[in-house]
């Protein structure tokens, strides 16, 4: 049943067209100009933020991309950025005049009216605002003569003006009406400056509005913008209130994202500019929904109740799905049913299923297992899936058989499919009438409940993409970023999860890309079931065989130190090899399996209290140990190099 092909693009006639433009800064996207353009316009975009450095690299004339841009349904609404300009000595004034008006000239050709302005950082500069506004007024009376208009930024890090309020305070002095701000959110952010105060400027002097988030970083200031900026919703920064308070400015430009990013000037950008627009869209739900006296323009689907994960399914072959299938067995699994027209299993235990599919979706590697789909709990999968569509997620064109549940399913950043059932027995739609009952009996099973996460490692580019797709896509609501030291390099690690907390998808990604000696197993996957008890769960498991991975005594020694759990508890995880974590809420007991095929394996996992976590602190240690059990199947050691517990 679940086998649906990638689609190759996404389709983006259906972006919602009323409310704000919205544009882009070219300096957002990867790419020579044109690419930019043509990225920009197919993610839908209004409008683009031409930065200087990619028009004089281009080969089109400035009227040449004009029109190319008109070809493309897309206007320029900033030519930027103009630097180091105001409170210089006369001199440099003039200089800087004639630097003026040859970029206006320019613009003309270019049918931009908005030059922006930032903030000198020159060392020419003097600290005189009376200055600054009489040189800026003259710059204004410049552009005004060819109805041109000038938005001043104060960056964060400007030499004299780095606060929006300066910037506010100089524009005010230079009074002329070709003179305005552009605010920029990391700008103001950044510096922890109150957005708030925004709301008490008149509307007609904020001339533009350049949006980014960022994670929050303890760095230089032009450091942490020049190479971490993220697009809404990758971040921290409480973007929805900003923008809110710029609307009620009466700010009537549009939307514009600047971004300055490593990883996105290296992305594809055309998939980098769906994740921008995404970005918006579900930037402009939120302050739709902080504002409701102001008419929503948006049309999107709000994201359905999530009730839980449905199934989670891999992808086997001939060698690894008999080993998954021992494993699922042993953790008390039973193959409860068989698709009507596919090579697909089910397996279940309590509220845990699993979905064993030996028709690989995409290229596995032989005697692997990969998960190849997660399937959430909807309450409208219908409403689930247009949002989808709306937020640009391509949506996957499935094959299925007459009577066949109509699943939707959404292909994720790394390519997984997301599914949006309704498993509800007796419902007609349900996904589960499409498996034939294998008449086994439920065995006694090992107490295992439902899912609790499905932890996936994601590409190194696609890691801030993913966070935001699922905020945005499914509505969850990224829990905050973790870094820990893993054995084979630095882990960074982000959640994902529903209000309730009955979905958790658990994103992670090696810091740096992954490097060149790294044995680990290769961007590990799996999916973490439910216990009530993990200790009865354990000696369940172990009685009926199940290939838990061995953690040594060393972990239990520090544990002992660190937490000091209660003897017998710590004698009962030692040897079970259950491990172990506590915070504020609750405590976290969770085990792993060894490794099946290459990169998939199980884990299970008790909350006791309100524990919030995934068990990071442990993660180098599960690592560490399937290391040590890939060496030892390899031959690459022996016993003797293993001293210490063993179970055989
Ligand atoms: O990093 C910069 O120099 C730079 C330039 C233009 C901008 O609008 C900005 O926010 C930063
Ligand atoms: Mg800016």
């Amino acid at each position: 049943m679940l086998a649906p092909e990638m689609s190759t693009s996404t389709r983006h006639r259906h972006i919602p067209a009323s409310g704000p433009r919205r544009a882009i800064a070219t300096v957002c996207l990867s790419g020579t100009l044109e690419d930019k353009l043509a990225a920009a316009a197919a993610a839908g975009f209004d409008g683009v933020e031409i930065f200087e450095n990619d028009l004089v690299a281009s080969p089109l004339s400035p009227a040449q991309v004009r029109e190319h841009c008109a070809d493309l349904g897309l206007t320029i609404d900033l030519y930027q950025p103009f630097r180091d300009f105001e409170a210089v000595p006369p001199e440099l004034l003039t200089a800087n005049l004639r630097r003026a008006a040859h970029k206006f000239d320019l613009m003309e050709q270019l049918g931009a009216d908005t030059v922006l302005v930032c903030s000198s950082v020159s060392p020419s500069a003097v600290d005189d605002d009376d200055l600054a506004a009489e040189q800026l007024h003259a710059l204004a009376s410049l552009a005004a003569e060819r109805g041109l208009r000038v938005a001043y930024e104060a960056l964060a890090w400007g030499r004299f003006v780095n606060t929006y309020d300066h910037s506010w305070e100089i524009v005010r002095r230079a009074d002329h009406p070709a003179l305005g701000l552009c605010l920029d959110s990391f700008h103001i952010l950044s510096r922890g400056s109150d957005p708030a105060g925004i709301r008490d400027l008149p509307g007609e002097k904020l001339f533009f509005l350049q949006l980014a988030d960022a994670p929050r970083l303890e760095m230089d200031v032009l450091q942490w913008s020049r190479h971490h900026r993220l697009f809404p919703g990758q971040g921290v920064f409480d973007l929805p209130a900003f923008v809110g308070h710029v609307l009620a400015a009466g700010y009537g430009g549009p939307l514009s994202l600047e971004v300055f990013n490593d990883v996105f000037r290296q992305a594809d950008p055309e998939r980098a500019a769906v994740d921008a627009m995404r970005s918006l869209l579900a930037l402009q739900e939120r302050v739709e929904t902080a504002a409701p006296e102001r008419v929503p323009v948006l049309d999107l689907p709000a994201a359905p109740d999530l009730a839980g994960h449905a199934f989670t399914e891999l992808a086997v072959d001939e060698v690894s799905g008999p080993q998954v299938s021992r494993a699922l067995a042993a953790l008390g699994f039973t193959h409860t049913g068989q698709h009507r027209s596919k090579p697909v299993q089910l397996w279940q235990q309590g509220g845990a299923r699993v979905l064993l599919n030996a028709a690989p979706p995409r290229g596995t590697s032989p005697g692997g297992a990969a998960v190849c789909a997660l399937a959430v709990e909807s309450a409208d999968p219908a409403r689930s899936a247009r949002r989808a569509e709306t937020l640009l997620a391509p949506v996957l064109p499935r094959t299925r058989g007459a009577d066949e549940a109509d699943l939707s399913a959404i292909a994720a950043p790394d390519g997984t499919s997301v599914f949006f059932c309704r498993t509800g027995a007796d419902d007609a739609t349900s996904w589960l009438s499409d498996f034939t009952p294998t008449g086994a009996a439920p065995g006694a099973g090992a107490g295992l409940t439902g899912t609790d996460h499905v932890a996936l490692t994601q590409p190194f580019d696609h890691f801030d993409e993913a966070a935001l797709f699922y905020r945005a896509v499914l509505g969850l609501e990224p829990e905050p970023v973790t870094e820990f030291a893993a054995p084979f390099g630095l882990i960074r690690s982000r959640a994902v999860a529903d209000p309730s907390h009955e979905v958790r998808i658990a994103l992670s990604v090696a810091l740096l890309r992954r490097g060149e000696w790294a044995p680990g197993v290769p961007d590990p996957q799996h999916v973490a079931f439910a216990t009530d008890d993990a200790i009865a769960s354990a000696r369940a498991m172990r009685a009926l065989g199940a290939p838990v991975l061995e953690i040594p005594d060393n972990y239990y020694d520090d544990l002992d130190a660190r937490l000091a759990p209660p003897a017998d508890l710590l004698a009962a995880i030692r040897e079970y090899s259950v491990l172990y974590d506590r915070d504020e809420y609750g405590e976290f007991l969770h085990f792993y399996t060894e490794v099946l095929g290459s990169r998939v394996f199980f884990e299970v996992v008790q909350r006791i209290g309100g524990y919030a976590g995934y068990g990071a602190v442990n993660a180098p240690v599960r690592m560490a140990a399937h290391r040590r059990l890939r060496m030892v199947r390899a031959g690459g050691i022996t016993d003797r190099a293993l001293p210490g517990r063993t179970s055989a």
